[in-house]
């Protein structure tokens, strides 16, 4: 039970991320020593809601698929806390949720449909597999499996016992929220789970996943670089890059007034813009600079049409633009003193 709804107060987050961070080190010469540092999550701090979606966007390299590694502890972060529901995250005998308690309650689907499904299995047995390590028993969790490959549209009468390569990649992918959901998990990170579909079947997936979330009362974390898809299943978007928070917000302030000259750029590139955005701001040009030697002050200074000397010396902290949008930027912020109209139109 919810005590701070109980009371009429706002309602806790389901996960809490504050500072994160998880650099990788690069090893050379002979003696192995570490000679870099891929800084691919450097210092994110935001929340998941409950039931809502929150949409993860950036380029190639961004730090999205280390954030949702992170989110799932699949690695440890090097420094940052991360609180589920109230509870420090991997702190079990210190009164915070135990690693396995939050494994359960956190589940994955990723987007190469073979990779989390054991080829030599049924695909029944697959699903059946997690319930049964946490203590099902074999008839509870083969008929758990069977009413979730209902629940994600594939008869279970015809397709329980057929193997992953009998299946299409839609069908696969399916199964595969099947099996990330047979632990009843509260949270789902999706990291570019339709990027490999065609778009006929991208479609079918994306109405089935918000269907399940409906059912099962889940929220979800959507990683993806396609805007398109990340604009119809999120309620919040949450923007990266070269490891930081560029901007957060509800899904139509992002959309409709993206504050951060990168945000801006990113949906100025899509083929689908709207010209009088793209008139405004210049699609992106270039790559994102090497994580392992980001730009001083702002990250994005480089490729920014809009960067002033104070984007070079100073880190932009995040800006409070009203209605739960943030963006992190010197020229986007009112209270800068460096605000441009353009920068916020
Ligand atoms: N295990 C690792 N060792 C060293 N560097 C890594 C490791 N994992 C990720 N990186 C680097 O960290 C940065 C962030 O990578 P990440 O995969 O999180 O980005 P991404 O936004 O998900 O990119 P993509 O969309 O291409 O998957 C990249 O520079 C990547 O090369």
């Amino acid at each position: 039970m919810d005590t701070h709804l109980d009371r009429g107060g706002p309602a806790q987050p389901l996960l809490t991320l504050e500072g994160l961070q998880k650099h990788f080190p690069i090893k050379g010469g002979l003696l192995g020593r570490t000679v870099a540092t891929v800084r691919a999550v450097d210092g994110v701090t935001f929340t998941v809601e409950k039931g809502e979606t929150l949409g993860i966007v950036g380029e190639s390299g961004c730090g999205k698929s280390t954030t949702a590694r992170l989110l799932m502890r699949l690695m440890p972060p090097d420094t940052g806390s991360m609180i589920f529901d109230g509870e420090a995250v991997g702190e079990g005998n210190a009164g915070g949720i135990a690693l396995r308690d939050y494994r359960r309650q956190v589940q994955m689907v990723f987007q190469d449909s073979y990779a989390s499904l054991n080829p030599r299995l049924p695909i029944e047995d697959s699903i059946a597999f997690a319930p049964k390590v946490h203590g099902v028993s074999d008839t509870e969790a083969r008929t758990r499996a069977r009413d979730l490959l209902a629940a994600v549209g594939l008869a279970p009468q015809s397709f329980a016992r057929r193997y992953p390569h009998e299946l299409s990649g839609g069908q696969r992918q399916r199964v595969n929220i099947a099996r990330a959901l047979a632990l009843r998990p509260r949270l789902v990170i999706l990291d570019e789970p339709v990027s490999a579909l065609d778009k006929s079947v991208e479609a079918q997936v994306l109405n089935l996943l918000v269907e399940l979330k409906e059912q099962f009362g889940l929220t979800y974390v959507f990683i993806s670089h396609d805007l398109n898809v990340v604009q119809f299943i999120s309620d919040r978007v949450l923007v990266m890059y070269l490891g930081e928070v560029a901007e957060i917000g509800p899904v139509d302030a992002i959309y409709e007034k993206p504050a951060h000259p990168y945000t801006r750029a990113l949906l100025a590139s899509r083929p689908s813009m709207d010209p009088a955005m793209r008139r405004t701001s210049p699609p992106l040009t270039g790559d994102p600079p090497n994580p392992v030697n980001p730009p001083s002050g702002c990250r994005f200074r480089t490729r920014c049409p809009l960067a002033e000397d104070i984007c070079a010396s100073s880190k932009p902290i995040m800006a409070d633009l009203g209605g739960g949008h943030l963006a992190a930027c010197h020229i986007a912020n009112p209270a800068s003193g460096h605000s441009k109209a353009g920068a916020t139109a």
